[in-house]
């Protein structure tokens, strides 16, 4: 049986990770652009989907193949059988992992070529190798990305919003100034949405032989976990604090680049109350979809109300956003800042927006919590490791401010009340997140309130 492309997108996109309206059903999709970038079989077609669910409209951006015959290397990625309008029947299909179609990206890219409304560029000064093969990253992630060779990785956006992403503006300047903390910029894809230059996929330099924060962090903490119960963290092998502080040393290095490269300014008692009423209005929405966080409500309100009394200016910069143990990977000689994005879903000009540097610091002391709090679910001896995590967890929290204020990051006696408001704004998002997307893993950010 056929179905209309718009139908056979309906079925498939709600089973992608990618997918940000889990739980809700879609009243409509339609497809605002469609562009082919390679014809013949298998063709390459760029989409652009709305998908409308209740008052929220949401973009997505699906490249597809199309083939006369799916061979089985690309059965699990099949999305359907489709009658085009001159009557042929194709196969059509997730082109990310199609390798004789992901070359076509390379080769726009690196002849800062045109289709239509898609314009593909090189970054300035680089030579792009064509002749890569590409391979689909299978990470827990909010967008895919690929990996050419052992070269390149290419990140495309799947939730669409116009404006340049911020990660291609920062990844940009920072490597310019001469960073050692990103992976350098290759090239990367736009198109214009509502009369917008936006950005649709960035491909950067690949970290080989680099290790993620997040699988360093997990390591360390099934170690200790494995340790004799009287032997203190410091002891027990795969200690990860000394990572832990470089890390902060790092962090501090980047907010330094990042307030030598954008704007800096300072927001004003008024606004910090504001800025409050903001995190109060992201707990109602929070609550509304997902009840058990009521409980906690006034933990998260009594720290609002601290921060808006807290009576002095912050300063604010260009930061991070979104910053966490899987966004850094250590390689052979220091820690490298991935996926300066923000938050995935948030508007863009508020992922541009100055902030304080202490939102970045919250982000990651909450990934400490979560790294030693992770491997607790369905541990058989959970209750009897509770305290190893807190320990873990507060050692390493301690080890990356200590890092921090090292690397010449300023953090004041008082910034603890910031720092807490931030952390419990930051658990909140993280609590809708897993509602929505690993309903298992809901008691760690709800632990944030205890
Ligand atoms: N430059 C890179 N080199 C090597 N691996 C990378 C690089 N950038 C990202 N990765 C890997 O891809 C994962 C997801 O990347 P990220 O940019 O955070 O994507 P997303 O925004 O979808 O979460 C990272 O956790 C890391 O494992
Ligand atoms: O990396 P992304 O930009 O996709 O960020 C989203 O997904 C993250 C999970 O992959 C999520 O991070 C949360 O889980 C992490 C462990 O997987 C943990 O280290 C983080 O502290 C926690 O916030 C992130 O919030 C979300 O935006």
């Amino acid at each position: 049986m056929t179905t209309s492309l718009q139908g056979l997108l309906a079925g498939w996109i709600t089973g992608q990770r990618w997918f940000a309206g889990k739980g809700r059903a879609i009243d409509d999709l339609s497809i605002d652009s469609e562009i082919e970038i390679a014809s013949g079989d298998p063709a390459l077609l760029h989409l652009i989907a709305c998908v409308r669910q209740g008052e929220r409209r949401t973009r997505y951006q699906i490249p597809v193949g199309l083939r006369e015959h799916l061979p089985d290397r690309l059965g699990h990625v099949r999305i359907g059988t489709w009658r085009r309008d001159d009557g042929r029947e194709v196969e059509v299909y997730d082109a990310l992992h199609d390798s004789a179609l992901t070359g076509h990206l390379l080769e726009g890219m690196a002849a800062d070529r045109r289709f239509d409304g898609l314009g593909f560029h090189p970054a300035h000064g680089v030579e792009i190798d064509t002749s890569q093969r590409s391979l689909v990253l299978t990470a827990e992630q909010s967008n895919t990305s690929l990996v050419y060779g052992d070269t390149y990785i290419f990140k495309l956006f799947r939730q669409l919003n116009p404006g340049v992403n911020p990660e291609l503006e920062i990844i940009t300047a920072l490597a310019d100034a001469g960073s050692a903390h990103v992976a350098k910029p290759y090239g990367w894809i736009e198109t214009e949405l509502q009369g917008e230059p936006t950005t649709l996929a960035i491909m950067q330099e690949y970290l080989q032989n680099a290790n993620e924060g997040w699988s360093m962090a997990l390591t360390s903490v099934r170690d200790l976990y494995a340790c004799p119960e009287d032997m203190p963290a410091e002891d027990a092998g795969g200690d990860f604090a000394a990572e832990a502080q470089r890390l902060g040393v790092a962090t501090a290095q980047v907010h330094r680049e990042l307030a030598r490269a954008f704007p800096t300014g300072t927001i004003e008692p008024p606004e910090i109350k504001r800025m409050t009423e903001r995190f109060r209005r992201r707990v109602d929405k929070a609550v509304s979809e997902v009840p058990r966080l009521g409980e906690h409500a006034d933990v998260a309100a009594e720290a609002f109300d601290r921060l808006a009394d807290l009576g002095h200016e912050i300063p604010v910069q260009r930061v991070h956003g979104d910053y966490h143990l899987g966004q850094v990977m250590r390689t052979m000689t220091d820690w490298v800042v991935l996926d300066f994005e923000g938050e995935p879903g948030q508007p863009l000009a508020e992922r541009r927006a100055l902030d304080s540097p202490l939102r970045d610091v919250a982000g990651m002391l909450r990934s400490f919590e979560y790294a030693a709090r992770h491997l607790l679910a369905g541990h058989p001896n959970a209750a009897a490791l509770e305290g190893r995590a807190r320990e873990w967890s507060e050692r390493n929290r301690a080890a990356f401010l200590a890092g921090y204020s090292e690397g010449g990051g300023r953090i004041r006696g008082d910034d603890a009340v910031l720092l807490r408001a931030l952390e419990l704004s930051k658990a909140v998002y993280e609590v809708v997140y897993e509602a929505r997307n690993r309903p298992s893993w809901l008691p760690i950010p709800l632990a944030a309130f205890r």
